[in-house]
């Protein structure tokens, strides 16, 4: 089994002199590739800043965190730019951009891929709208959309680039509960499909049983992981 994000004695802190606080304490995770896992853990427990970390939205500073087999820490800019080109994001206010059409927001995902031909990109973009059930609204600009169709473009803005690994932040957080299970199952069977690695962070205890695991943290710590809702007290 190929290991998609590698995690050693990564420590993370915020602020300068004497505000320097730690948020994260020597994490050690491995997630292997084609896997879903579901971080939990109490609000300031440190869930986001380890997602961006992973995501190369911020500098690792201390430990090792490869990505997809590349060491984050001491990459360069541009490196970390490069690494992003693999990802998908989708987060909990999905981010659409309100002057453009489902479909152009989803093109823009396909952005960074200036070897596609305009047509392609299109025809790619209809694609993934179709099957993520909106196929008939792709002219439709978000405000006509509902919280459950918005997270759906995000959704397929995403995917539509076959990332090799998507990081979810509380994407269900705006939805009532039968639009975030339709999400959260598209998302699985999407990422089962093209073989990508998921790192999703929720409070929405709803949605849990998509995970092929589910780690834990709090305060700073990854604690426990739960496999198949059987506790194991480490990795
Ligand atoms: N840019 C920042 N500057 C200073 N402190 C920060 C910054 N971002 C986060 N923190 C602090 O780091 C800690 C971890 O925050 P983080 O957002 O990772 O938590 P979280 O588990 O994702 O929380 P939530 O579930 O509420 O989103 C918190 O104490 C937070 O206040």
């Amino acid at each position: 089994m190929v290991i998609a994000i590698s995690v050693q004695k990564l420590d993370h802190y915020f602020g300068q002199g004497q505000l320097r606080r730690q948020v994260l304490f020597e994490l050690k995770l491995a997630i292997n590739t084609g896997e879903i896992v579901i971080m939990t853990g109490p609000s300031g427990s440190g869930k986001t800043t380890l997602l961006t970390l992973v995501g190369g939205l911020r500098s690792v500073q201390s430990g090792s965190l490869q990505v997809l087999g590349q060491e984050f820490r001491g990459a360069t800019p541009q490196q970390l730019t490069q690494a992003r080109k693999h990802h998908g994001y989708i987060f909990q206010a999905h981010n659409l951009h309100g002057s453009l059409t489902a479909l152009q927001n989803v093109k823009m995902g396909l952005e960074l891929h200036r070897e596609l031909a305009p047509a392609e990109m299109k025809a790619r973009s209809i694609a993934m709208l179709e099957q993520v059930g909106l196929g008939e609204h792709i002219n439709y600009y978000p405000d006509a959309l509902s919280g459950g169709q918005k997270q759906r473009v995000a959704i397929a803005r995403a995917l539509v680039n076959r990332p090799k690994l998507v990081l979810a932040d509380e994407p269900t957080a705006a939805l009532d509960r039968k639009s975030g299970r339709d999400v959260v199952n598209l998302m699985q069977a999407l990422a089962k499909e093209q073989g990508c690695t998921i790192l999703l962070v929720t409070h929405d205890n709803r949605i849990l049983d998509v995970a092929d695991r589910i780690i834990h943290m709090e305060d700073g710590i990854l604690g426990y992981c739960q496999l198949n809702q059987k506790l194991e007290s480490s990795y």
